[in-house]
């Protein structure tokens, strides 16, 4: 087959991508510069940098919210047009309906999407019980934890089946523990879905337990600095693969790598205060 058929092309590409913005007093700032991203099939990507870098603005890029100033951005070897029915999210704060039944947010995408209502709720039973939650069906969103409203979340982006998923910091605001339960229910879940996946975070011990590939991206304007592989097997239990030998040696090796970005944008950010 050739490089161009587009059964073979990465879920995701950003080409020597830059993005500008306008900023309040007229100036142009550079948010992103020639950034290049490949995202196979099926594969976690996890990216991580300094505060304010351009992470955002990079999944932004992707949903079609944002177009490159110059570049392009390929999805399953096309263009991006818009809203892309086949890309689901999760972003730190959930976004389940505070009015709707735990069962009534998640089967919400696919009644949108023209499912029949029995299938719909059968199958909204199903995900629910993927994300451990049955018996909850008919609770309200103020009734969960923290990390129950994740599950619900999860089920909710997982059930309309996404080809990729796009999560900012989607833990980020949970308790530790949570938070490593929460690893171990996504990776279950991407297993079975092979949807492709980039995964924002600044927290570099979960990019590495999560991912097949870590991008760490400079200070800003973001380009990628690095791409490191994770040779970790999988299926990995996060809660145990953190204390493996291989794996505190390459985040220490990454560490080292992001620190530089992370003084660097600090001292930036004090110097623009002053
Ligand atoms: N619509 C916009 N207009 C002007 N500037 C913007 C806009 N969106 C983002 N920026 C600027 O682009 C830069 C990158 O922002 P972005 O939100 O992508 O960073 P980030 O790495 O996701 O940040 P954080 O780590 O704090 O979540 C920032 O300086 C931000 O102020």
């Amino acid at each position: 087959m050739s490089a161009t058929d587009p059964n073979e092309s990465p879920a995701i590409e950003l080409i020597n991508v830059s993005r500008r913005f306008i900023t309040p007093d007229g100036k142009s700032m550079t948010a992103i510069r020639d950034f290049n991203m490949s995202v196979a099939r099926g594969e976690f990507v996890a990216v991580v940098g300094p505060t304010g870098c351009g992470k955002s603005t990079t999944l932004n890029l992707v949903t079609g919210l944002a177009s490159p100033s110059s570049g392009e951005v390929r999805l399953f070897g096309g263009p991006v047009n818009g809203i892309d029915p086949r890309i689901g999210f999760a972003f730190q704060t959930d976004a389940l309906f505070p009015w709707r039944s735990v069962i009534d947010n998640v089967v919400a995408g696919p009644l949108f999407r023209g499912k029949p209502r029995e299938e719909a709720y059968a199958r909204a039973r199903e995900w629910l019980a993927r994300v451990h939650l049955t018996g909850h069906e008919s609770k309200y969103p103020h009734q969960l934890s923290g990390g129950m409203r994740k599950r619900v979340s999860l089920a909710q982006t997982f059930i309309n089946e996404p080809q990729i998923l796009l999560m900012d910091e989607p833990f980020s605001a949970l308790d530790v523990q949570t938070r490593v339960v929460m690893h171990d229910v996504l990776l279950d879940l991407w297993s079975e879905a092979k949807a492709s996946v980039v995964f924002v975070t600044h927290d570099l011990e979960e990019a590495i337990a999560l991912a097949d590939k870590v991008y760490v991206l400079t200070s800003g304007p973001a380009t990628v600095k690095s791409v490191y592989p994770v040779h970790l097997p999988r299926p990995r239990i996060v809660s145990e693969i953190r204390y493996q030998e291989d794996f505190i040696a390459l985040s220490k090796t990454i560490w080292d790598d992001l620190r530089d970005e992370v003084t660097r944008g600090a001292a930036r950010d004090e110097a623009r205060a002053a």
